[in-house]
């Protein structure tokens, strides 16, 4: 399992540096964000010197008469331009300019003009500067423009005022009202921290959903992994995973210097509250994955439910405590409710957390800090932990109980226990109404014969029930292969997933080496190997990875792994390509590193890109196969992948393999490399049940056969015993001699009419026939015995007689099956 988990971070090293780099980015962003707006409000004159107003306008006015009008202008202008300020000349009254500019340029002008100066050194000689009452220094910077100019008219060009502000401390209250604000910025880093999470929180269930979509966790179950030994194993390594990202928060916290997650022994809470978070989130993510059948659709849409269950009630929780907004009582009641959620658990954990801190810090720091905490009734915890607000108590709790609760639901699902007791209502229901006798088998046979099928049934609940599977039994022998054959959608693969427990029986049972499929699956299937339909196959693994997972699962002893997996490889004609990864067996380039760009694009809308008919191409170099677009489902691999499917099936030598259509996609040598491969089996005692849609496949393989149509057998039997039984008859081919040819066909055929009534001529071409020659008294004997005479009066040149054919008996079951119009009904 490790193995597995292992390939999956390796070689998708791009979702797992995104795991790692978008929440550690989003928390610096945000404390890089905090600290500077912070630094920009305590300070205002920062705000102007860092331009944050854009260039600010000085307007002046000096009156035309004036004697000291073009000395005045100048070292206005030198000196504003020196401070990267932008004199501008008002000719006429300063006042009305101010007004007028105010009025046309709006809430602007406010922002871009802070101090003006009017001089007049004739008739009434006076000096005003004016100033901005909204910015904070503007009264002092006015009267230093002002100063600037005097001193500068006094002594020359080069003299000049440089004016330092060095604010008093502020009043103790003043400092506490500011100590107190601090702790708002909890707020801001939960918010930031939760955005983050839903990122990362979501990368869990993409493995998880890929192996469910392809069946690859079925497989695994199926060569023996226990239900907790996959989740746990799969757990423990994603909380390893989580564990980094965690810890490399603590560090950004810690170079920010965030006292509350930090200081006084608050690393090891932050770090637990962050696992705790992992603890319920992972199983969380987990258990949605059954939502979901694409890996890409799942992580776009889990983050979106991560964004709304996380940042959406925090929100609302928050706002709603606001006194002002008089929601309190609601905030209280949805904050219970929305404990289940992890997300939101984090966000007031986190957000309570440092506001405890804070608010701790604030009213033990001073006698006035007390007396306006006391005041105010601001109320904090000396316990971080304590149940009541700000305490994180019950976040904590919540996240985990929340986890455990998680992964008894998924271990519930996974176990079908729900179904099962739905199951086992229902077959007690049936009982009772219909009276169904299901045969005990015995105990002998059920310990002697590998596989026994007892009426097993399969319904698919649904609008109108269909029933699947209708009652079948059957028991294969060592040593045996038996084919099933049918139609599509007669039933066959139905049969194999209710065999290896993928889908619940609906009646009847099975057992596996005396082992009951509904009541000891686990047991079951560690004597059993499955090749599904389509390849169960993990494309961040080789095949050879493969092999040897299969075969630990399998329990064959580490020493012998080498040389079965070389075995394997070797009987299948794999060995070139066992050291691909498995998308390079389908097709030549990667397909599953570009997922989280492909979730990310289409999180950020470029999915629209669908509509507009662009292709990605995802080929790495000129000659690979296009594969496009990376949203539409990938199309069937190649007969390497079946190679290997059924490689995996054969491996560690299960008692009963089931093999699923395995020669699908294989090229002619390959197809007989596996029928050599299954033989060998078959002779080592192995029972196999095959299907194949290939009859000559099954009369290679196959000691027995049964054709099903509609859910049921409608034959049993051997190859031969079914020719004989079903392919009543014969065919029969002639060839009659050139000349006087037709002559002497027409003669042949009226003799064949007339000797072999019911007799269906099925193809005529060049004086050659061929004859479908039905009876059931006819033997080869006679058959042969009557041709040999009419031989040389009809003139035949050749002929020859042969048994019916399989896929002629397969056919002759085809009016058995609905058309499609019935099917539609
Ligand atoms: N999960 C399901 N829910 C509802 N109906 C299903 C489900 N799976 C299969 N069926 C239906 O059950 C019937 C048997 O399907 P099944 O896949 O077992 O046939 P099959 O013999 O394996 O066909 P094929 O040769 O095409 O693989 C079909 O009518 C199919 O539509």
């Amino acid at each position: 399992m490790f193995l597995k988990k292992a390939a999956y971070s390796w070689r998708e090293w791009k979702m797992v540096a995104a795991q790692v780099l978008v929440p550690v980015t989003c928390v610096t962003l945000a404390l890089l964000a905090i600290n500077y707006s912070s630094e920009l409000f305590d300070d205002p004159m920062l705000r102007l010197t860092l331009g944050e107003y854009g260039r600010t306008v000085v307007p002046f006015s000096i009156p035309g008469t004036s004697r000291l009008g073009q000395q005045l202008s100048e070292h206005l202008k030198d000196s504003l331009q020196a401070e990267e300020q932008e004199p501008r000349e008002v000719l006429g009254d300063l006042e009305e300019f101010l007004i007028f500019r105010a009025s046309v340029e709006g809430g602007g002008f406010n922002e871009r003009c802070l101090v003006a100066v009017s001089f007049r050194d004739v008739g009434e000689r006076t000096v005003t500067a004016l100033f901005n009452n909204q910015a904070y220094h503007s009264p002092a910077t006015a009267l230093a423009i002002v100063d600037n100019l005097l001193f500068k008219l006094l002594c020359g060009p080069h003299a000049s005022i440089v004016v330092s502000n060095f604010p008093q401390p502020r009043s103790a209250l003043q400092a506490a009202k500011d100590q107190f604000n601090e702790g708002r910025k909890g707020f801001d880093i939960a918010l930031n921290l939760l955005f983050a999470m839903a990122f990362l929180a979501s990368t869990f269930s993409i493995l998880a959903v890929s192996e469910r979509a392809v069946q690859a966790k079925h497989v695994q179950f199926v060569s023996g992994v226990h239900v907790a030994t996959f989740w746990l194993s799969a757990l423990l390594w994603d909380l390893i995973s989580f564990l980094i990202p965690s810890l490399l928060l603590l560090v950004v916290f810690k170079a920010f210097d965030v006292r509350a997650f930090t200081r006084d022994g608050h690393m090891a809470d932050t770090l637990l509250l962050l696992l705790l978070y992992g603890w319920a989130i992972i199983p969380l993510m987990y258990l949605m994955n059954f939502f979901f059948s694409g890996a890409a659709t799942a992580y776009t849409r889990l983050t979106i439910f991560n964004i709304l269950s996380g940042i959406a009630t925090f929100l609302m929780v928050t706002i709603m405590r606001i006194p002002a907004v008089k929601l309190e009582e609601l905030s209280k009641t949805l904050d219970h409710v929305f404990l289940v959620l992890p997300n939101h658990c984090l966000g007031m954990a986190v957000s309570s957390f440092y506001e405890n801190y804070e608010t701790r810090r604030y009213c033990t720091s001073s006698e006035v800090a007390a007396h306006y905490c006391k005041k105010y009734n601001i109320q904090y915890q000396e316990n971080f932990y304590a149940w009541s607000a700000p305490g994180v108590g019950r976040f904590v709790a919540s996240m985990a109980t929340s986890g455990c609760a998680y992964l008894i639901l998924l271990f519930l699902i996974e176990t079908n226990l729900l179904q099962r007791l739905r199951g086992i209502f229902c077959v007690f229901w049936r009982r009772r109404t219909l009276r169904t006798r299901i045969l005990a088998p015995s105990s002998d046979s059920l310990l002697h014969t590998p596989l026994i099928i007892k009426e097993l049934s399969k319904v698919y609940e649904q609008q109108v029930p269909l029933l699947a599977v209708d009652r079948i039994s059957l028991a294969v022998q060592k040593g045996e292969c038996f084919g099933l054959l049918g139609f599509n959608g007669a039933g066959k693969t139905t049969t194999f997933k209710m065999l290896t427990g993928e889908e619940s029986l609906t009646s009847g049972d099975a057992f596996v080496g005396g082992h009951s499929i509904s009541s000891d699956v686990g047991k079951v299937r560690q004597r059993i190997g499955y090749c599904p339909q389509f390849d169960a196959l993990l494309d961040h693994m080789t095949g050879r990875e493969m092999l040897v997972m299969y075969a630990r699962l399998r329990g064959i002893p580490e020493r012998h792994i080498g040389a079965c997996v070389e075995n394997t490889l070797r009987g299948l004609l794999l060995e070139p390509h066992a050291n691909k990864l498995l998308y390079a067996m389908g097709y030549p380039d990667a397909h599953s590193s570009l997922l989280f760009t492909r979730a990310v694009l289409q999180l950020l809308g470029v999915g629209l890109c669908r509509n507009t008919g662009l292709n990605w191409d995802m080929g790495a170099n000129a000659n690979s196969q296009p594969y496009s677009p990376i949203w539409h489902s990938p199309a069937p691999s190649g007969g390497n992948k079946r190679k290997l499917s059924t490689g995996i099936a054969l491996i560690g030598e299960p008692a009963v393999i089931f093999l699923d259509e395995p020669s699908t996609g294989m090229d002619p040598v390959a197809r007989r490399l596996l029928w050599d491969t299954v033989a060998r089996a078959r002779e080592s005692g192995k029972a196999i049940v095959i299907t194949s849609h290939s009859m000559e496949e099954c009369e290679a393989l196959c000691t027995r056969l049964a054709i099903m149509v509609q859910g049921q057998f409608k034959c049993l039997g051997s190859p031969q015993h079914l020719k004989s039984k079903f392919g009543s008859g014969y065919s029969l081919r002639a060839k009659v001699r050139s000349e006087g040819q037709q002559e002497a066909l027409e003669e042949f055929k009226a003799f064949v009419d007339l000797t072999f009534p019911g007799s269906v001529l099925e193809d005529e071409h060049q004086g050659m026939v061929h004859y479908h020659l039905p009876g059931q008294n006819l033997s080869w004997a006679k058959v042969f015995g009557i041709l040999e005479k009419a031989k040389e009066k009809y003139s035949v040149d050749d002929y020859s007689v042969s048994q019916i054919s399989l896929e002629q008996v397969f056919l002759s079951f085809a009016h058995l099956q609905p058309s499609a119009t019935e099917e539609g009904r």
